[in-house]
C-alpha cells in the first residue's frame, strides 16, 4: 500500500476506534445529566468530561459535536461558580446533554480533511546547490571557494530573476552592497513565500534598515562585510538541520489515548520520531530514554494537572530547554495564563487541524534544536565546546564498546601558538583557529564530532575508525595545515603547524575513561619529540 494510502487508512481505523467510544461517552453524559440534582460531583464530572470531548471531537471530525461540548462546559462551568445550585439551569444543562446525541449524525461535512502533510524534509546526503547573486568579484570567489570546501555546490547569477528561475537551489546569497542597494526590493525578493529556498543576505552595512529589509523578504541570515564565512556556513548548515540530528523527536502526553495516537500519526507521518506517555508516573524515565525536543502536554488529566508534570520536567536542569506546549481544550485566556506562568511555553487549542499541528510543533521544534546548537557551539569556530564534546566521547565509546566496534580519539593542539599570538597579534591568531576548524570539519566525514577542548586545542571522536586509519587521515590533515599560508594584519605571510595525539579504543588494555587521556599523552609526546606530527597512544615517537 501507498505510504499515504496507509497514513489515510490508520487514521480511519483511529477514527473508528474513537466512534466507537463516542456511543459510550454520550451514554455516561447522559447518565450524569441524570443525576446532576442528587449525586454531589456529578456537576463537576459532567464539565469535565464535555471539556474533554470539546478537544477530541473536533479531532475526529465531530466539529459540531465539539462546539457544542465546549458551551456546554462553559455553562456547567459557570454553575460551579456560581454560590449556590440553580435547578433551572440543571435541567436546561440535563437537557441539552441529551440533545448531544443528535450530533452525532453531523459528521460528514464537518469531518477533518485528510490532506496531504507537505513537511520540510531534511534528506541528508545528497549535495546542497547554492545560489549566489553577488556582484563583488572577490567576495563571490571567496563564497565559492569556501562553500565548495564545505562540500555545497555553487552557481552564480548576475540578477533576480534568473536565480529565481534557476532550478534545484536549496539557498541562496544575496549580496546587497554597494550601501543605497535596492537589490532586495526588486519584486522576485518580495514575493517570496514559505516554500522558497533559505535566504542570506550580505550587506556593506550594518544597520536597522538593512537588517528590516532583508526580513522583510525572508532573509534568515544577515552578514555584514568583512564577512565571517565560518558563521555563514554555520548558518546555512543550521538552516538545512544537517547538524547531527535526524528527526525531530516529540513527546506526547495525554490520558486520552486515541487523540495521542492521532497525534502520534501526523506527525510521524511527516517523519518525526515520537513517542506518547499515558502515565505520568512514567514521565522521568520517558524524558530520560527519549530525550524529546519538544513536549505536547495535555493540561488536565485525571490525576495531575499539565502545569504540575511541566514544572516537573523543569525542576531537572537537563530539561530546561525543552519547550512544552499544552494541548488542551481550554480557551479561558485566564486559566491558559496561569498554566504558562507555573510552566510551559506556548498554548494549541484543541481541536486542532493536522496541519496547523504539524507547523506548530515543526516551528518549535527547529527553534529549540537551533537553540540547543548555538548554545552548545563554540563562537570563534562554530564547533562543540568543552563538555558537549567531552560528552560526545563518553557516548561513541559506550555505543564502541557495545558494538564492538572501533573508534579513534584525536587531541590536536596548534603548535607554539602563543608566539603567533605574540608576533601577529591576537586577530591573525584566531584567524588560524578557525582556519584549523574549518580544516577539520571538511576533511573529517560528516558522523564525525569535533570539538574545541581549550583556546588552540581541539578534540576529534572518529567512531568506526582503526588507530591506523585515523594516524594516516590526521596525518594528512596535517600536512595540509602546514601549507596554509597565512597572512598578518601587516600583511606578513606566516606557517603554522599542529600536533596530535591519538588513542584508539582496539588499543590493547583500552577502558572507556581512559580515551581521551591516552590521546592527551601521546600529543605530549609528540609535542616532546619535535612538534608538527601526529603520534599513536602507546607508541613512541622518535
Ligand atoms: N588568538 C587566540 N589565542 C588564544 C585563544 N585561546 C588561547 N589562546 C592563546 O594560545 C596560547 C597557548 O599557548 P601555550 O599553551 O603556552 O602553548 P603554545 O605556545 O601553543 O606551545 P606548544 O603547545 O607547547 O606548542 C596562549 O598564549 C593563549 O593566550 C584564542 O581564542 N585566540
Amino acid at each position: 500500500m501507498h505510504e499515504s494510502e496507509q497514513l489515510v487508512a490508520q487514521l480511519a481505523a483511529l477514527e473508528e476506534r474513537f466512534r466507537q467510544r463516542l456511543h459510550d461517552e454520550l451514554d455516561e453524559l447522559n447518565h450524569l445529566a441524570d443525576h446532576l440534582h442528587r449525586t454531589p460531583g456529578a456537576l463537576q464530572d459532567l464539565r469535565d468530561r464535555l471539556h474533554k470531548l470539546a478537544g477530541s471531537a473536533g479531532t475526529f471530525g465531530y466539529a459540531v459535536l465539539g462546539e457544542r461540548c465546549r458551551e456546554l462546559e462553559q455553562r456547567a462551568q459557570a454553575e460551579l461558580d456560581a454560590p449556590h445550585r440553580s435547578s433551572a439551569v440543571l435541567n436546561s444543562l440535563a437537557e441539552a446533554t441529551h440533545h448531544l446525541n443528535q450530533l452525532l449524525e453531523h459528521t460528514p461535512d464537518a469531518r477533518t480533511e485528510h490532506q496531504r502533510l507537505d513537511t520540510p524534509t531534511t534528506d541528508e546526503g545528497d549535495q546542497r546547490h547554492i545560489g549566489l547573486l553577488v556582484a563583488d568579484d572577490q567576495m563571490r570567489e571567496q563564497l565559492e571557494r569556501t562553500l565548495g570546501s564545505f562540500g555545497y555546490q555553487t552557481s552564480c547569477f548576475d540578477n533576480p530573476t534568473t536565480l529565481h528561475q534557476a532550478d534545484h537551489i536549496d539557498a541562496m546569497i544575496v549580496d546587497t552592497s554597494p550601501p543605497g542597494s535596492t537589490l532586495l526590493q526588486d519584486p522576485v525578493f518580495r514575493q517570496r513565500d514559505a516554500q522558497s529556498p533559505p535566504l542570506l543576505v550580505i550587506s556593506s552595512q550594518d544597520n536597522f534598515t538593512g537588517r528590516l529589509h532583508a526580513v522583510r523578504v525572508g532573509a534568515i541570515g544577515f552578514f555584514t562585510k568583512p564577512v565571517d564565512l565560518p558563521m555563514l556556513e554555520s548558518r546555512l548548515e543550521r538552516c538545512f538541520n544537517t547538524l547531527q540530528g535526524g528527526p525531530f523527536r516529540v513527546l506526547i502526553i495525554d490520558d486520552d489515548t486515541e487523540l495521542s495516537a492521532r497525534y502520534a500519526l501526523v506527525l510521524s507521518s511527516a517523519g518525526m520520531m515520537v513517542d506518547t506517555l499515558s502515565d505520568p508516573q512514567q514521565l522521568l524515565d520517558k524524558m530520560t530514554a527519549f530525550s524529546p525536543e519538544v513536549v505536547l502536554m495535555d493540561l488536565s488529566m485525571p490525576q495531575y494537572s499539565g502545569p504540575e508534570l511541566a514544572q516537573v520536567i523543569r525542576l531537572n536542569d537537563d530539561w530546561l530547554r525543552v519547550p512544552i506546549v499544552y494541548l488542551s481544550a481550554e480557551v479561558n485566556a485566564e486559566r491558559q495564563m496561569s498554566a504558562l506562568l507555573k510552566a510551559g511555553d506556548d498554548f494549541i487549542t484543541k481541536p486542532i487541524s493536522d496541519s496547523a499541528l504539524l507547523t506548530t510543533v515543526y516551528a518549535r521544534a527547529q527553534r529549540a534544536r537551533m537553540v540547543s546548537e548555538a548554545l552548545a557551539r563554540d563562537s570563534l569556530t562554530g564547533l562543540l565546546k568543552h563538555a558537549d564534546i567531552k560528552e560526545q566521547v563518553e557516548i561513541e565509546a559506550e555505543r564502541a564498546l557495545r558494538t564492538r566496534s572501533p573508534l579513534t580519539v584525536a587531541m590536536i593542539d596548534i603548535d607554539r601558538f602563543k608566539s603567533v599570538n605574540d608576533r601577529y597579534g591576537h586577530a591573525s591568531g584566531d584567524s588560524v583557529i578557525r582556519a584549523l576548524s574549518n580544516l577539520l570539519r571538511q576533511r573529517l566525514r560528516k558522523i564525525d564530532r569535533l570539538g574545541r577542548y581549550g583556546g588552540e586545542e581541539f578534540v576529534a571522536v572518529l567512531p568506526g575508525c582503526s588507530e591506523d586509519d585515523a594516524f594516516s587521515i590526521l596525518d594528512s590533515i596535517r600536512q595540509a595545515f602546514s601549507a596554509v599560508q597565512f597572512s598578518s594584519t601587516q600583511g606578513k605571510p606566516f606557517n603554522c603547524t599542529f600536533s596530535a595525539g591519538i588513542s584508539s579504543c582496539m588499543a590493547p588494555g583500552w577502558n572507556n575513561s581512559a580515551l581521551l587521556e591516552d590521546a592527551d599523552r601521546a600529543l605530549y609526546q609528540a609535542k616532546e619529540s619535535g612538534r608538527d606530527r601526529v603520534c599513536k597512544a602507546g607508541v613512541s615517537s622518535n
